[in-house]
């Protein structure tokens, strides 16, 4: 059954110079305890697709399309409506856990808020959730009276993803979750996300430019190029055989996780990604595309089936599809 639902979702900001597109056009869908990840480069617009998820974009940005949240459209839904969803529905994990964090409040005390918010405990029950909830993380229970920076980034990322289940949502979005984390420290705590989601039945959106980290924690993956989605399919079939170029530099960029050799080498990919306000003509990754031909400075393909469950937006992979 399809629980998120992207449909032609688009995102501009406005700044004082013009327009930023910064996300052009996705769709996607994500079933009920399925994990979707989202690759990309910096700047490819996979934190404004996840922060419009839960409506939390600036003021200054635009949404069109849809977002549908088990068949209800966030972009539509009332304020109030809205605030139940976030925690209770889907909650969001973001990188870099100590500016999520207040630095003056106890542990238990900001894991226990969305639970008190949304009335799923009362004050003198939410302690008892809090440790069930500390242990769940791999955390011990006497952490809950601990300051956040009495902890380490991991186990403040570990505390983040408590907060997020606190409400025992539907979906998690975890943006970067991992990024500012060590190697090993991270290889523990994607391997809490896997357990928790398949045990708590959870869809995951994740985002990260870690092709590798994707491809091992999801389902499906969707690899985005200034702000839209240029491949998408099953995970390990993306990572290993890339249809799209892009896709193709992405992951030789990333080696798989727990190889800190070749981590020291990475290769792949040359050149800039494109401002969005002055994007090339064709195909955007045309520029930088080590196979593109002519036609692609003027012609800009859209997702095009390539094999099962699988789409790429290329040139290369149409005319492949043509021929069969
Ligand atoms: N508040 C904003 N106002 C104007 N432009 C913005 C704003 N936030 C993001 N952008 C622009 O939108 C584009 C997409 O940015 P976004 O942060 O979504 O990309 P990203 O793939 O998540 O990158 P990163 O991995 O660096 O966070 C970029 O060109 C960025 O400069």
């Amino acid at each position: 059954m399809t629980l998120l639902e992207l449909d032609d979702l688009s995102v501009t900001y406005r700044i004082a110079s013009g327009e930023v597109p910064a996300v052009r056009g996705v769709s996607l869908k994500l079933d009920s305890g399925a994990a979707l990840g989202v690759a990309g480069e910096s700047g490819s617009g996979k934190s404004t697709l996840a922060m419009a998820l839960l409506r939390l974009l600036p003021r200054d940005a635009r949404v069109g399309g849809r977002i549908l949240l088990d068949g209800e459209d966030i972009l539509t839904m009332k304020w109030g409506r809205m605030r139940a969803v976030r925690w209770a529905e889907a909650s969001i994990v973001f990188q870099g856990a100590q500016h999520g964090l207040n630095p003056v409040r106890r542990i238990g005390d900001q894991i226990a808020e969305p639970l008190l918010v949304h009335n799923l405990a009362k004050p003198d029950q939410a302690g008892k959730r809090v440790a069930e909830l500390l242990e769940q993380v791999g955390l011990p229970t006497w952490r809950a009276r601990s300051y956040p920076h009495e902890l380490s980034g991991g186990q403040r990322q570990r505390v983040m993803i408590a907060m997020a289940l606190a409400c025992k949502p539907r979906l998690i979005i975890a943006d970067e979750p991992t990024t500012a984390l060590d190697v090993m420290v991270q290889a523990q705590v994607l391997t809490l996300i896997k357990e928790l989601i398949a045990e708590q039945n959870i869809s995951l959106v994740m985002i990260s430019h870690d092709l590798s980290v994707l491809a091992d924690v999801c389902d499906q993956l969707a690899v985005m190029y200034a702000g839209r989605v240029v491949e998408h399919g099953p995970s390990r079939e993306v990572f290993h055989e890339a249809k799209h170029p892009y896709t193709g530099a992405l992951a030789a960029a990333f080696p798989t996780v727990g190889d800190p050799v070749s981590r020291l080498a990475p290769k792949g990919l040359g050149g800039d990604p494109p401002d969005p306000m002055d994007l090339p003509t064709g195909c955007s990754f045309h520029p930088r595309c080590p196979v593109a031909l002519e036609e692609c400075a003027s012609l800009d393909v859209e997702l095009w089936p390539a094999g099962d469950s699988r789409t790429a937006a290329c040139v290369h992979v149409r005319a492949k599809e043509e021929a069969s």
